[in-house]
């Protein structure tokens, strides 16, 4: 006999997880279904974590490389691979184990399989079973892609997993791609002591944040000793007796480089194949991405989809909060409604880091709102100067003639962590003005938005 569930989770990641935890407080047929070998999603194994905590060792040993600086004698500071990676897989396990034991704890019918739709309310396991279900939650995450260049689609070429789980320190590694996950990668390669090029195709890395932002990592790399080549061509890559050659094309010639390691980081792509999406309804977007309304909802009605595979985003707390919304509106419940873009926040955990919220300047300018834009530079404040962290600036966008916070971009040393003090604003619709009425404690880094935010309540 089938069985039948009241909402059944294809995918326990961030958005399918997340989403039959919310299920869960409104009905007690909840199944999950996850094939993957270990569970715990993209975030925890291979993706947020695991990076965020060897970028963290990174960051220390940049500091003690640089110790003399801070009028510090630490004669020799290196990186131990073996350590890095036991103190990596320890902390994982911990994240790890406490979401198995979330979804084994019983409150769930968890199956450890893929799951395609068969029709608009059944899937079918790996093993043959059926199961109908009133709703659905579709969080199957993403894949790395590999563009369509000779010679990528190389097996022994490695991808951010590789690069996560290293026990070794290689000696060079040629990273392929500008965007988060290659710039984050890359300074982490780089400052525990492989050596490093980065190849580009966008005239800057991190392409879709403002060009002075881009120029501030870019420098920051630079300045590390990290080979950076923006504006190229990807022609080929090659394996040699060494390792591999790349080969593109940058200002007008052709060049290559040689190291004993590829990393395709090139972007992703949503995880939709073999979904049987076409039986149950649901249509995909021109770029592979599921469809889906403001509420979630697929093409399909009964059929939500959240987080990479869904998109807009590849952004964990957006693939949490569509999950967590998806379920709220499956079973009628009132809460949060659906998400809004326009307080978006995104970090990039580079160093400096990289922190947006609300809307960019370009969307600004697209949607024809005026505004004034202000900043300040961190080699002009005294916590920044004191910490030796003068890379970067504060920008922040205030609406005319409201004072209202519409956007802020950070660069600068945990600008991850300053952002969140005006996404409080951006996503609180407070002015310029609401955020002087604050006290900003000295010294900090955070006191540093205190001076844009008074040169928009003077030009108002
Ligand atoms: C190197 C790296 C670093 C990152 N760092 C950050 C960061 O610092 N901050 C941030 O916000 N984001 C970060 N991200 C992005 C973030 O990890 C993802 O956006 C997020 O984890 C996606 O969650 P998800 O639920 O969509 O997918 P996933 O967590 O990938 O979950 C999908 C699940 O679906 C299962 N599945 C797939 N197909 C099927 C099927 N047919 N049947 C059953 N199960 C299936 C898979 O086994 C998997 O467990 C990073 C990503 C990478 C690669
Ligand atoms: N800190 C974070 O929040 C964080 C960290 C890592 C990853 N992520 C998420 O994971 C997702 C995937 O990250 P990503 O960096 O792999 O993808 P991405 O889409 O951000 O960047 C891919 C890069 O590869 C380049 N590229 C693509 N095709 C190319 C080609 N043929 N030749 C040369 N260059 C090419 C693109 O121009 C781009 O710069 C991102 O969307 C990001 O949101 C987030």
């Amino acid at each position: 006999m089938t069985k039948t569930y009241d909402f059944i989770a294809i995918g326990g990641g961030s958005g399918g997880f997340n989403a039959a935890r919310v299920a869960r407080g409104y009905s007690d047929s909840v199944a999950v279904i996850d094939g993957a070998e270990e569970l715990g999603g993209l975030c925890i194994l291979r993706g947020c974590m695991p990076s965020k905590t060897l970028i963290y060792s990174a960051e220390v040993l940049h500091l003690a490389q640089n110790a003399k600086k801070f009028g510090l004698n630490i004669p020799e500071a290196t990186v131990d691979m073996t350590a890095l990676h036991k103190r990596k897989v320890e902390t994982i396990k911990d994240f790890s184990d406490y979401r198995v034991e979330s979804m084994t704890s019983g409150k769930y019918d968890l199956y450890r399989s893929f799951a395609k739709f068969i029709d608009g309310n059944t899937i079918e396991l790996s093993d043959g079973t059926r199961l109908t279900g009133k709703k659905f939650i579709i969080g199957t995450g993403s894949s790395v892609s590999i563009p369509a260049v000779p010679g990528l689609n190389d097996s022994e070429i490695w991808t951010s997993d590789q690069v996560l789980d290293l026990d070794f320190l290689p000696q060079s590694v040629i990273v392929l791609g500008g965007g988060v996950v290659a710039c984050e990668l890359a300074q982490f390669l780089n400052r525990v002591g492989t050596k490093v090029t980065q190849i580009q195709r966008s005239p800057h890395i991190l392409k879709d944040q403002a060009e002075d932002v881009s120029r501030t990592v870019e420098k920051a790399f630079r300045d590390e000793g990290l080979d950076l080549y923006t504006g190229t061509t990807l022609k080929s890559v090659e394996k040699t007796g060494k390792g591999f050659t790349a080969v593109f094309d940058h200002e007008g010639q052709e060049k290559s480089v040689t190291a004993n390691y590829v990393v395709n980081a090139m972007g992703r792509r949503p995880n939709t194949a073999n979904l049987g999406l076409e039986k149950a309804g649901v249509a995909l977007l021109p770029n592979g991405q599921i469809k889906t309304d403001e509420h979630q909802r697929t093409t399909n009605p009964d059929i939500y989809a959240a987080g990479d595979c869904a998109g807009p985003f590849e952004i964990v707390h957006t693939a949490v909060l569509q999950g967590e919304y998806a379920a709220r509106h499956a079973f009628g419940k009132p809460g949060p409604g659906p998400l809004n873009y326009d307080h978006m926040l995104d970090v990039v955990f580079t160093d400096p880091q990289v922190a947006r919220v609300g809307l960019t300047e370009k969307a600004l300018k697209e949607r024809g709102i005026d505004y004034i834009a202000a900043d300040y530079p961190f080699d002009d404040h005294g916590k920044s100067i004191l910490m030796e962290a003068k890379y970067g600036f504060v920008r922040i966008f205030g609406e005319k003639p409201s004072g209202r916070i519409l956007g802020a971009e950070i660069v600068s040393k945990d600008a991850g962590e300053l952002i969140h003090a005006l996404s409080v604003a951006v996503s609180n619709n407070l002015t310029a003005a609401d955020l002087l009425k604050t006290h900003w404690y000295h010294p900090t880094l955070a006191e540093i938005m205190s001076y844009p935010l008074e040169d928009i309540v003077d030009e108002l």
